[in-house]
């Protein structure tokens, strides 16, 4: 598992650890580091030139020690400073070994230095950093940008926020970033995340000092221990029973996808109801269903002790009759997944009563929304808002219906209002095509229906999900279809590796 903390945090844990350190301790520690990564990035050391970018903060010092220890074996270095003030201390030590220290002009010699440079390190702003770039930084980072060589940046890539991901103005797009005692949760979020290319993590001591994060990345270790493994004296409805309330005469695929995603990722039985056509082509796809027509008002098959789990809503409808049928499945005391129509069932005024009955419910729930059935949950915030700080809003919504939501997305987080949020690793923009949210409403059911908590199984679900969309196809373009094939691979992996 990989742990994030927020700035507040990390300035907590970094001055309690200082006080028992001399000064300079820490960042003599954090500027190793980075000299050690950039050392591997370099092709050669001995006459390799690497330019760095460097802020008036820590962050700058940072990159100015590192520069030192690189000028110390042999490599040119040279920082071109932004802003009005530079970490002295770090500057001289970059000058004592040989390095040159200029301040940006946005001239044909800092193109030059930039375009002839083997590595660019950025040192602009770290967890100091607020908002977007601001000039002369971001002129020089654009600069930057247009040079050929890698850009590792120094504890986060600048211009992002290190506690939401979000990117207000220009930010550095980084190769590698090399991030100190901690991770950031801007660091496993997108649109953060994507700035951030591979992350190396350097422990400069303050591990101790650090409580529990507020953001997990999970390994697939981790998921390996969460998966269920059916037992010796497994049946199918110790292994499980899974009701799948989805698909409608307009959107049958719906059914089929959720259906296929739920045996796929393993479950003692999937109970279908719905529509006469789409039971029919359910069966046609997947004879393993137990499948009844069922008017959506009925929910005999959810009588205690009839299934451990239901799926609600992808392709289902928003029709009276439907929101019926949400209202009896909330009504019962198994793990509940709602997604798509079932989410768009609880928005706005009308929704009120549905979503007073997910805050009663007292068995566990799941909201799958995308961003924008995210904001219109939430009511007060665009799709955009959604999208930019994925973690805040998910967590919103998990403290207002008092359950766990799943927000689905470039990145796919987990909040529930007890414990940290959870991100997805895995997963690729391929997966941004209709039915694949299906596919994923399936898996996590099937997970829920086995018994494994709900954190866990949105989790767990998400990640089989991301790795089926990366495996199925080595990189190709993928069908929610494709993604059935995709989930034995997937589990395959994952059971591999743990
Ligand atoms: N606190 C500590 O104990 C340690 C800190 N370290 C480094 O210190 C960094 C934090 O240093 P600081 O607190 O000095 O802060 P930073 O160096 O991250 O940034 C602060 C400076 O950037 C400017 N700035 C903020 N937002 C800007 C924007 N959008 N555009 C342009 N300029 C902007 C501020 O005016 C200020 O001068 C960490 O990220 C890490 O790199 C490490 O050396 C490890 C130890
Ligand atoms: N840019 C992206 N990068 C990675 N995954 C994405 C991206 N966009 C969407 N996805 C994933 O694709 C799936 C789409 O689900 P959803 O929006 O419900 O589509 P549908 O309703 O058509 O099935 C989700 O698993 C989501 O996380
Ligand atoms: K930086």
């Amino acid at each position: 598992m990989l742990y994030a903390h927020t700035v507040d945090v990390v300035r907590e844990a970094e001055g309690a650890l200082m006080a028992r350190l001399p000064e300079g301790v820490l960042m003599r520690r954090a500027a190793t580091g980075l000299a050690t990564e950039c050392i591997r990035l370099l092709p050669a050391v001995y006459g390799a030139r690497v330019v760095l970018m460097v802020g008036s903060g820590d962050n700058g010092g940072d990159a100015l020690y590192a520069g030192a220890a690189l000028a110390r074996r042999g490599v040119a270095v040279r920082a071109l400073t932004a802003g009005s003030r530079v970490h002295q201390e770090g500057a001289a030590a970059l000058r004592a070994a040989g390095g040159r220290v200029r301040a940006f002009a946005g001239s044909d010699a800092d193109d030059s230095d930039l375009f002839g440079a083997d590595l660019i390190v950025d040192g602009l702003v770290g967890i100091g950093g607020r908002g977007g770039l601001r000039e002369p930084h971001a002129g020089l980072a654009a600069q930057a940008a247009n040079a050929p060589a890698p850009v590792v940046a120094v504890d986060l890539p600048s211009g992002i926020d290190a506690d939401t991901g979000e990117v207000a103005g220009y930010a550095v797009r980084a190769d590698v970033t090399v991030t100190f005692g901690t991770h950031k949760p801007g660091l496993f979020v997108d649109p953060g995340a994507d700035r951030a290319g591979a992350v190396r993590l350097v422990d400069i001591g303050i591990g101790p000092e650090l409580p529990g994060a507020s953001v997990l990345r999970p390994q697939p270790v981790d998921i390996a221990g969460l998966l269920p493994t059916p037992g010796a004296e497994a049946d199918k409805y110790r292994r499980g029973v899974l009701a799948v309330r989805a698909g409608s005469d307009r959107f049958r695929g719906a059914a089929v996808l959720a259906v296929g995603g739920a045996l796929r990722t393993g479950v003692g039985m999937v109970r279908y109801g719905g529509p006469e056509r789409v039971v029919d082509q359910v069966l046609a796809r997947w004879p393993e269903t137990v499948a009844a027509v069922l008017d959506p008002r009925q929910s005999t098959d959810l009588e205690p002790g009839r299934v451990a789990a239901v799926v609600v809503g992808p392709g289902r409808g928003t029709d009276p009759g439907d929101a019926d049928e949400l209202d009896a499945v909330l009504d019962s005391d198994v793990p509940v997944l709602v997604d798509a129509d079932g989410l768009t069932l609880m928005s706005g005024e009308t929704g009120r009563d549905l979503a007073d009955r997910v805050r009663e419910r007292s068995a566990p729930t799941l909201l799958t929304p995308h961003a924008g059935e995210l904001a219109r949950l939430l009511g007060d915030v665009t799709r955009e808002d959604v999208e930019v700080r994925r973690l805040e809003h998910a967590r919103r919504a998990a403290r207002s219906f008092g359950c766990a939501v799943l927000l689905k997305g470039s990145t796919t987080v987990i909040a529930h209002p007890d414990g940290p949020s959870v991100v997805n690793p895995t997963g690729t923009p391929l997966l941004a095509s209709a039915g694949t949210g299906d596919v994923l409403s399936g898996a996590v059911g099937a997970l829920l229906a086995s018994g494994v908590p709900v954190v866990e199984a949105a989790l767990c679900g998400a990640y089989l999900h991301g790795r089926a969309a990366e495996l199925v196809h080595g990189g190709a373009p993928v069908s929610a279809s494709d993604l059935l094939h995709g989930l034995p691979l997937a589990l395959a992996e994952v059971r591999a590796d743990g």
